[in-house]
């Protein structure tokens, strides 16, 4: 983290700690508060879910609430806060998940993580060992895998508080979109869907914006824009790869796409959480002002550009190191501009563990991380997402790739 990131940092928790809800509790309050939510819950819809686990929930959101741990605003909001986490492909959004799952705060967060691309590769790189991770897969979540997201929403809740056998106790929801999302259908999805609203608020919708590629993708059609004028909070990312005169120039562009927004500048979306958990953010009109139909369901038919698509490369044979790092060579020279984005797990002929690598346009990472399990499938998988991609060659390039030996052999 560089000096910047540390003074926004100290300046914010002074902030931070002067909103701070302190409050002397005593038993009068806690009885009062505590049949008041439950009147709150009761008008709720609560059909499958169980009274006793409502009941304690209340309990321990009132104790939490009057103990001080919590903003003054949320003392009457006693719903589930959801993060909408979103930028453009390579931003740096699964490296702000995984800091926010490894910051010390106690809490458990159930991440809900949509990849575009028909394999995901996300769940691999994240890490969280309390934390449960649910993949949608299945298409882009601002499009056709809405009814999905209420779905499992749905099923979280159920979770929680249900007689559910796969009981999960979590706190929060964390969204990570997809790099070609447009965030308004998903917040639309929470809003207006009455039994989502009744138990989920938005805390805060939070754009990463990649201070290296932004102008690259910010003519690369609506979905780059809409994602920062819908955010509540703009991470001006990466910040370690521009100087900071392209920094300045670019957070003006971003203020005049997004006035209210604090933007804060980051390295690998590094920065105190209380920066972007519980910040109770979200600023509904400003939402309306953008999109005035945002409340009224299944007004909005996303298109994205139908030249922007995904890749994807895979094979159970072992891959021969330097032909594959000849392909990604004449690759990144070839066709780095038009590869937005690039993720892969790679079985390299002769090594146990498991060979990691992704990229945004020619910035390439590439690295081992963990041995193969003996009870995993050792399967080399890439996925490529970018504009005007020709598969045939980059098929033809990666079956090029596989080892002779294992080739002959089959
Ligand atoms: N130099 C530099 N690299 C970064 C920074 N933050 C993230 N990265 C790298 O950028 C690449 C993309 O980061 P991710 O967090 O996977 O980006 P993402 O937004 O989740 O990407 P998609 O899931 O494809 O949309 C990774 O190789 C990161 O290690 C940063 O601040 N500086």
């Amino acid at each position: 983290m560089n000096n910047r990131c540390n003074d926004d940092s100290t300046e914010w928790i002074s902030e931070c700690n002067d909103s701070r809800f302190a409050m002397g509790c005593n038993d009068d309050d806690l009885a009062m508060e505590r049949n008041e939510r439950k009147q709150q819950a009761n008008e709720h819809d609560v059909d499958q879910l169980i009274e006793h686990d409502i009941d304690q929930w209340i309990e321990h959101e009132v104790d939490q609430s009057m103990m001080g741990s919590r903003n003054a605003d949320e003392i009457d909001d006693p719903r589930i806060p959801v993060t909408i986490v979103t930028g453009f492909l390579g931003a740096g959004k699964t490296t702000l998940l995984n800091h926010l799952l490894t910051s010390d705060h106690g809490q458990k967060i159930a991440v809900i993580v949509n990849e575009f691309g028909e394999v995901g590769i996300d769940h691999e790189l994240i890490i969280g060992a309390e934390d449960e991770i649910i993949e949608m897969n299945n298409g882009c979540i601002c499009c056709t895998v809405r009814g999905d997201l209420v779905k499992i929403a749905l099923q979280l809740l159920d979770r929680k508080f249900g007689m559910n056998e796969r009981a999960y106790h979590f706190d929060r929801i964390v969204i990570e979109t997809t790099g070609l999302a447009d965030p308004g259908p998903v917040i639309q999805t929470f809003l207006a869907e009455d039994l989502l609203a009744q138990f989920f608020k938005m805390d805060a919708v939070i754009t990463l914006v990649d201070a290296c590629h932004a102008h690259l993708h910010l003519h690369q059609g609506p979905e780059a824009q809409a994602q920062i004028a819908f955010a509540d909070i703009l991470l001006l990312n990466k910040s370690d790869l521009v100087n900071m005169e392209q920094l300045t120039a670019l957070e003006a562009r971003l203020r005049h796409m997004n006035v209210s927004a604090p933007i804060y500048h980051t390295c690998q979306s590094t920065l105190d959480i209380r920066y972007v958990l519980d910040v109770n953010a979200f600023d509904l009109s400003h939402k309306l002002d953008i999109r005035p139909n945002l409340l009224h369901a299944h007004h909005h038919h996303h298109h994205h550009e139908d030249h922007v698509r995904s890749i994807v490369l895979q094979d159970e044979r072992p891959m021969h190191l330097q032909k594959i790092n000849q392909f990604m060579d004449e690759w990144l020279i070839n066709h780095a501009e038009d590869t937005y984005r690039y993720k892969g797990i790679i079985h390299v002929d002769q090594v146990d563990r498991r060979v990691v690598f992704q990229g945004v346009h020619m910035m390439l990472g590439i690295n081992t991380d963990r041995n193969w399990r003996d009870d995993e499938l050792r399967l080399t998988r890439i996925v490529i997402i970018g504009k005007n991609l020709d598969e045939v060659w980059f098929q033809q390039r990666f079956a090029d790739c596989i080892a002779e030996s294992t080739e002959s052999a089959l």
